[in-house]
């Protein structure tokens, strides 16, 4: 894993919102850009949004070919013409979150007022961000396009999170809500996690204090070490064991090699070949002051915190209808977290259903074919939009 030059930000398309964001942290962002891609056609009504939300790395190529590794779209099987998420029917909004390296304002975009001709990014001096930052980002550039209230806002993982947030900061502005994978604070486990993969980046002699790009170089192996390490909790004991269980790559070539009984280096189990994959790919796409900020802006997620812990209180008087999802092998956002959201809920007397999918792939399942999820989006968006009377 070597070192490569920091990615450009890319030419991305986007919305510039020239009087900023106020940030909860107190901090006003000077200038903002959110950069969005948009699916299907916007009803004569404006009534047939659904904002998708995307997960920690993700970004706004839902459906279509990414333009840096020209692999489809994170969620091209979901939404399209005829899918879940029917492009026929709904007009669909993805952003890249606020701190991301996308297009949208975050840690690589350059700094306001920089002095003529430097080239000054925020890095590390990027100001702490919330999911409730994130979400208010959205709502600029959801209200830029016209459109007063959203039929729906779905996602996945952070992009759970984000639904909920948006679900308790506008609950006004949303029909209805389908948080996946999710949960309404970040456990201790989570944090923790958080925690080893942003010290792998900080132990990494290109960090340079997160001022990498002076030196023309990226963290590479941090970075690639705490996506090694955070792709194990995106999938499942099982699923680990059903694409690799204890296979070796590659046979020592000379057995009679010191080295050879020890075989302690390279790519000896197929598992570790696969994790180095992931890193590597990683590293190619993604920022590592992003990696922090993101990290910790999940690290901060509590709904119940503004509620002395009273997490009912959050969803008091909404009129949102809720649909929460969770898989039977996630580990990272067990569906014990969702039993708790939906209890909330239900003390909230909100208009809530549940669906916990079987599955042995994990957290990462709702990136993936099953058959019972999409069934599970199709039903409520389609149930939602028919009773709504949506054209
Ligand atoms: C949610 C959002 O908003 S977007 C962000 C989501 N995207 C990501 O997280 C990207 C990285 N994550 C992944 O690829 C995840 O594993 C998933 C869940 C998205 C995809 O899962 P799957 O389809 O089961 O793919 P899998 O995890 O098996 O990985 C396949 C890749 O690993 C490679 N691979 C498989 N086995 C090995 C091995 N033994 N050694 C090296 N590479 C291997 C494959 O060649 C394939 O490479 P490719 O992606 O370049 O085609
Ligand atoms: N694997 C996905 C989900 C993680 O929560 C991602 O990297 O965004």
């Amino acid at each position: 894993m070597n070192s490569t030059a920091p990615l450009d930000v890319g030419d991305h398309q986007h919305a510039t919102f020239p009087d900023g964001l106020d940030l909860e942290c107190g901090v006003h962002l000077p200038s903002l850009d959110v950069a969005y891609r948009t699916y299907g056609q916007l009803s004569p009504k404006r009534d047939n949004a659904i904002v998708i939300c995307h997960a920690f790395t993700g970004d706004q190529y839902v459906a279509e070919t990414h333009p840096q590794t020209g692999k489809p779209g994170w969620w091209a099987r979901m939404v399209g013409p005829g899918r879940p998420i029917d492009t026929n029917r709904f007009f669909i909004i993805c952003m890249n979150v606020l701190g991301g390296c996308m297009g949208s304002t975050g840690p690589r975009s350059l700094k306001p007022a920089c002095a003529e001709g430097k080239v000054e990014r925020w890095g590390t001096d990027f100001p702490p961000i919330t999911i409730r930052d994130m979400v208010r980002a959205q709502y600029k550039l959801v209200r830029s396009l016209g459109i007063e209230r959203l039929f729906a806002v779905v996602g996945g993982s952070m992009g759970g999170m984000q639904v909920l947030e948006w679900a308790v900061t506008y609950p006004h502005m949303m029909l209805a809500a389908m948080p996946i994978a999710t949960a309404p604070f970040h456990s201790a486990q989570n944090i923790a996690f958080n925690e080893v993969g942003r010290q792998a980046i900080f132990a990494d002699p290109d960090w340079y204090g997160g001022r990498y790009w002076e030196h023309n170089v990226v963290p590479a192996r941090g970075l690639a070490v705490a996506r090694m390490m955070a792709h194990i909790t995106y999938l499942s004991e099982e699923a680990l064991t059903r694409k690799f269980g204890r296979r070796v790559r590659q046979e020592p070539k000379d057995a009679q090699a010191p080295e050879a009984s020890l075989a302690m280096f390279g790519d000896v189990f197929e598992v570790e070949s696969y994790l180095r994959y992931q890193g590597s790919a990683f590293v190619r796409r993604f920022d590592a002051n992003s990696y922090l900020t993101i990290t910790r802006a999940m690290d901060w997620f509590d709904l119940a915190a503004e509620h002395d812990g009273e997490l009912p209180a959050a969803f008091a008087g909404t009129p949102v209808r809720f649909c929460v999802v969770s898989f039977s092998s996630d580990w990272l956002f067990p569906t014990s977290s969702s039993r708790y959201l939906v209890r909330a809920l239900n003390q909230a007397a909100a208009n809530v259903s549940f669906v916990e999918i079987e599955t042995d792939k994990g957290h990462d399942a709702f990136l993936l074919d099953e058959p019972d999820f999409d069934r599970t989006v199709r039903g409520f968006l389609c149930g939602v939009a028919d009773h709504a009377g949506l054209a």
